[in-house]
C-alpha cells in the first residue's frame, strides 16, 4: 500500500486527475496495490491488484455504488445502472432475459445491412472523421436493436445530437473529476436540460406507441415490455422501461462507438493487422454481409477488438464508497472513502499486459491469452453490476468491423494523430480518416 506521489497543498492530486488523468492513473500501480489519492482535503483509494478489484466489485453491499450515483439517479432515474441492493436484483432478473445471446441474435439481424446503408454514402478519397462517423453509424443500430424500424432518419440524428449533450451534462455533474469540480457553475445547463427532455420525450413516444399497437416487434424494447418474474408476474411500468432505454443509449451508444474508432484507427495504422483482418472476413463471408451464426469463422477479428478494448477501454475510470469501515488491502478503511478502479490502469500495467502499450492481438491466442492473470482485463468491470451489454457490444463491433473491412480501407488523413480523450467515456478524439475502396 502506498501513497501517489504529487500532490499539491490543498488540492492534492486533483490537477493530477484533471490535467492528466490517463498518464496519472497508469503512473499508480508503480506505488501498490493499493494506492491513496488525495482529492483535496478527501482520501482515496485506487484499487490497483486484479485481485483486489475483484474484491471491490463482488462485494457491492460494502463497496457501494453510493456517492455519485446518487446524483446519476436524478438524471437517469432509478435503472439498472444507478440502483443498489434489492432493487437493482430486482431489476437485474427482470431484465437479464433481454440480453441472451439468442435474444442478441435477433436484434442483430440489420446490423450489417445499416452499416452498408451508411457506407453506401461514403466516397472513396474523401476524409471523414472516424469518431463521428461510428457515433452516427452506432446510434442507428442502437435505433433498431432498441425499436426496430420505429424511428426515422431525422429523429435518430436528433436523438443523436440530445444524447451527447446529455451523456457530457452526467458525467460533469457525477464524475468529473470526482465530484470535486461538479460545485463550480457550470455552462449550457439549459441546453443539458432541453437535451434530456427532448431524449425521453422520443423514447416515451416510442413506448407509447409500441404499447398503443400491442405487436412484439422482436427488438429490445418489446422484450423489456413483456419482461416478467415468473414466481409473481411482476414486470416494468412504462416509467420504468423509460428510465432503462435512456439508460441503454447512454451507457451503450458512445461507449461502442468509440470502441470502434479506435480499431479502425489502429487498423489503418498497422498493416499487418489490417491484412490479417481483411484476409479473415474474405474468406469467412465470400462477399456477404455477415451475422451473428458468422462471429465464430472471425477470431482474429475479435481479438483485435479485445486489444482494443484493451489499450483503450472506454469505461475508463469507475468508482464505489464503503458502506461501512472496512479492511482492503491489509489497510483499514473507514466508511464513506472512495474507492476507485480503473480499466485503463489495469490495462496498462507491465507486471500484468508486458509490453503494454504495444497494439498486440496476438495476447489474446491459445497460450498466451491463458497467462492474463484473472481479472486484469476489465473493460466491462465485473460482479453484480457487470456490463448488462457486454455481448450486444461485442457483437455490434465485430459486425461493423466484419462490414465495413470487406470493402473499406481506412486511412489515417496526414498528419492526424491520435489523441485519446478521457471524458464520460474515452473517446478518440478528432480523427480525420481517408476512405479507400477495397
Ligand atoms: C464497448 C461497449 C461498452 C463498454 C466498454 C461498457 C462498459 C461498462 C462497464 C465498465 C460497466 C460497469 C460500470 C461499473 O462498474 O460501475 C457497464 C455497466 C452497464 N452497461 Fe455497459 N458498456 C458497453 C456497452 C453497453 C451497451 C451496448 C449497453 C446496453 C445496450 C450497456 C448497458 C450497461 C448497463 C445498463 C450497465 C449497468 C449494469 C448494472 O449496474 O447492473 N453497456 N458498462
Amino acid at each position: 500500500m502506498g501513497a501517489a506521489p504529487g500532490a499539491v497543498p490543498l488540492l492534492g492530486h486533483v490537477p493530477a486527475l484533471w490535467r492528466r488523468p490517463l498518464e496519472f492513473l497508469a503512473s499508480l500501480p508503480a506505488h501498490g496495490d493499493l494506492v491513496e489519492v488525495r482529492l483535496g482535503p478527501t482520501r482515496a483509494y485506487l484499487a490497483v491488484h486484479p485481485e483486489l478489484v475483484r474484491h471491490v466489485l463482488l462485494n457491492p453491499r460494502v463497496f457501494d455504488k453510493g456517492g455519485v450515483f446518487d446524483k446519476a439517479r436524478q438524471l437517469l432515474g432509478n435503472s439498472l445502472s444507478v440502483s443498489r441492493g434489492e432493487e437493482h436484483r430486482f431489476q437485474r432478473r427482470l431484465i437479464q432475459p433481454a440480453f441472451h445471446t439468442t435474444r442478441i441474435a435477433a436484434y442483430t439481424t440489420a446490423v450489417a445491412a445499416d452499416t452498408r446503408t451508411v457506407t453506401d454514402g461514403w466516397r472513396a478519397g474523401e476524409i471523414r472523421d472516424i469518431g463521428d462517423a461510428m457515433h452516427a453509424l452506432l446510434m442507428r443500430v442502437a435505433a433498431r436493436t432498441l425499436f426496430s424500424t420505429g424511428l426515422d432518419e431525422d429523429t435518430i440524428e436528433e436523438a443523436r445530437q440530445c444524447l451527447r449533450t446529455v451523456s457530457q451534462g452526467i458525467y460533469r455533474r457525477t464524475v468529473a473529476p470526482l465530484g470535486i469540480l461538479e460545485k463550480l457553475p457550470t455552462p449550457g445547463r439549459r441546453a443539458y436540460d432541453h437535451a434530456n427532455t427532448r431524449l425521453r420525450q422520443i423514447v416515451a413516444d416510442m413506448i407509447a406507441l409500441r404499447r398503443r399497437s400491442g405487436a412484439d416487434h422482436g427488438d429490445l424494447l418489446s422484450t423489456l415490455l413483456r419482461a416478467e418474474l415468473p414466481e409473481t408476474g411482476e414486470k416494468l411500468d412504462d416509467a420504468q422501461v423509460l428510465d432503462q432505454v435512456v439508460t441503454f443509449l447512454v451507457a451503450g451508444s458512445e461507449t461502442t462507438a468509440s470502441t470502434l474508432a479506435f480499431v479502425f484507427h489502429l487498423m489503418g495504422t498497422l498493416p499487418e493487422v489490417e491484412q490479417r483482418v481483411h484476409a479473415e472476413v474474405d474468406s469467412a463471408l465470400e462477399g456477404r454481409t455477415p451475422v451473428y451464426d458468422d462471429l465464430p469463422a472471425l477470431p482474429y477479428t475479435r481479438n483485435v477488438i479485445t486489444e482494443a478494448l484493451r489499450l483503450y477501454p472506454p469505461s475508463w475510470m469507475a468508482m464505489r464508497v464503503t458502506a461501512e469501515d472496512v479492511e482492503l488491502g491489509g489497510r483499514a478503511i473507514p466508511a464513506r472513502t472512495m474507492i476507485m478502479y480503473s480499466a485503463y490502469a489495469l490495462h496498462h500495467n507491465p507486471e500484468l499486459f508486458p509490453d503494454p502499450e504495444t497494439f498486440d492481438p496476438g495476447r489474446w491466442e491459445g497460450e498466451r491469452a491463458a497467462r492474463v492473470p484473472r481479472g486484469a482485463l476489465l473493460p466491462f468491470g465485473a460482479g453484480s453490476h457487470k456490463c448488462i451489454g457486454d455481448v450486444l457490444a461485442l457483437t455490434e463491433t465485430a459486425l461493423i468491423v466484419a462490414t465495413v473491412a470487406a470493402r473499406w480501407r481506412l486511412r489515417p488523413a496526414p498528419g492526424s494523430r491520435l489523441r485519446p480523450e478521457p471524458k464520460a467515456t474515452l473517446e478518440a478524439g478528432p480523427l480525420p480518416m481517408v476512405l479507400e475502396r477495397r
